[in-house]
């Protein structure tokens, strides 16, 4: 199975580096400058104890010529509509997506782009950044995929890439409502999202706090109300254990978002939180607090914006 990664960032990196150690046939779909970067210095990951590198086979976007079986499309909403294009090469009849992003809006970009016939459901947990060095830092050991077809229904297809992924010891599942399964890791990261950005602060930090631990909960019932409006009502079991990670005492959790603001990076705050709180107020559901987080991201976006300007 010929198998091209769009994106050698935080998870895509991770991931398609787990691929290619396995032996399988991976290659990158690179931007001339992340290029550079991996032919000197190789796709490294580092953290929890441990440095692996490899050197990855890349591809750029003006040599890409041929359909892949596999695309695991793993870059950021900011950059989806460029990666689309340059990906599109690589889109046969017989080609598979698995897209990482978190959100729901892309699904429609890609169904619109390819029609719904390649595009699988995807879930990506994991919790991994990129360094100033260009390698990839894992956090913490998570690192979960969750795949299926759109519509549910079981298929060959997606049994053969979840065998790929379990072969190359990911840890993968196959979902028969990857469609919920998105919608509940929106709510997931929408409510993490949201309490480490609005207080610049990791779960530990805000719950340290008088009042602090309220927040996480507060936020999280505003998210699920929404989800579940939406038809997708998060199972109880799933509202417990986010509830735990929001309030544990002194954790050192926070989203990928947070990361992203705390180093001055631009976010995903309309795909992950305007796209959230329009359909909120489509369906009734007040978010006063997940307004403000937009809001706040914004703001962030705004500044960022210029600053990038003000560099030009
Ligand atoms: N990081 C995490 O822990 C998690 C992230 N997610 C989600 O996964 C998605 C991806 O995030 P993440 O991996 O962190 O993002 P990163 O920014 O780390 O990686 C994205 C990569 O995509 C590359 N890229 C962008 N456009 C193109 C293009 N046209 N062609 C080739 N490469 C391109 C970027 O390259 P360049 O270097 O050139 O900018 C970058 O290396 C997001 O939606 C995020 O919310 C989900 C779970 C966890
Ligand atoms: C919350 C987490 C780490 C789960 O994968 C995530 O998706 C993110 O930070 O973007």
């Amino acid at each position: 199975m010929r198998i091209l990664v769009v994106g050698a960032g935080a998870t895509g990196g991770y991931f398609g580096t787990r691929l290619a150690q396995a032996g399988r046939d991976v290659t990158f779909l690179v931007r001339p400058r992340r290029a550079v970067t991996l032919r000197e210095r190789g796709l490294r990951i580092i953290g929890l104890g441990e440095e692996e590198v490899i050197t990855p086979q890349l591809v750029t976007a003006d040599e890409l010529s041929s359909p892949y079986d596999l695309v695991l499309l793993s870059v950021k909403a900011t950059t989806l509509e460029q990666a689309i294009e340059d990906a599109a090469p690589a889109i046969g009849p017989k080609t598979a997506i698995v897209p990482f992003l978190n959100g729901m809006a892309h699904l429609d970009q890609l169904n619109a782009r390819f029609g719904a016939r390649p595009v699988l459901g995807g879930v990506a947990k994991i919790l991994t950044t990129v360094n100033d060095d260009g390698d990839i830092v894992r956090l913490a050991p998570l690192a979960t995929l969750t795949i299926g077809e759109q519509d549910g229904r079981p298929s060959p297809r997606v049994d053969a890439v979840h065998a790929l992924l379990d072969d190359a010891g990911i840890d993968a599942s196959v979902s028969t409502d990857i469609v919920a399964a998105m919608w509940h890791k929106w709510v997931f990261i929408t409510t993490v999202g949201a309490l480490t950005c609005l207080m610049r602060g990791t779960v530990g930090d805000v719950g340290a706090v008088p009042g602090g631990s309220g927040l996480g909960p507060a936020i999280l019932a505003e998210a699920a109300a929404v989800s579940a409006a939406a038809g997708f009502p998060v199972p109880e079991a799933e509202l417990a254990t986010t509830t735990s990670i929001v309030t544990r005492s002194g954790s050192p959790f926070a989203s990928s978002m947070y990361r992203d603001v705390m180093s001055g990076r631009p976010t995903e705050v309309e795909h992950v939180f305007g796209d959230f709180v329009t359909r909120a107020s489509a369906l009734s559901v007040a978010t006063p607090l997940l307004d403000l987080a937009t809001l706040n991201l914004r703001v962030h976006e705004h500044r960022t914006e210029q600053a990038a300007l003000e560099r030009a």
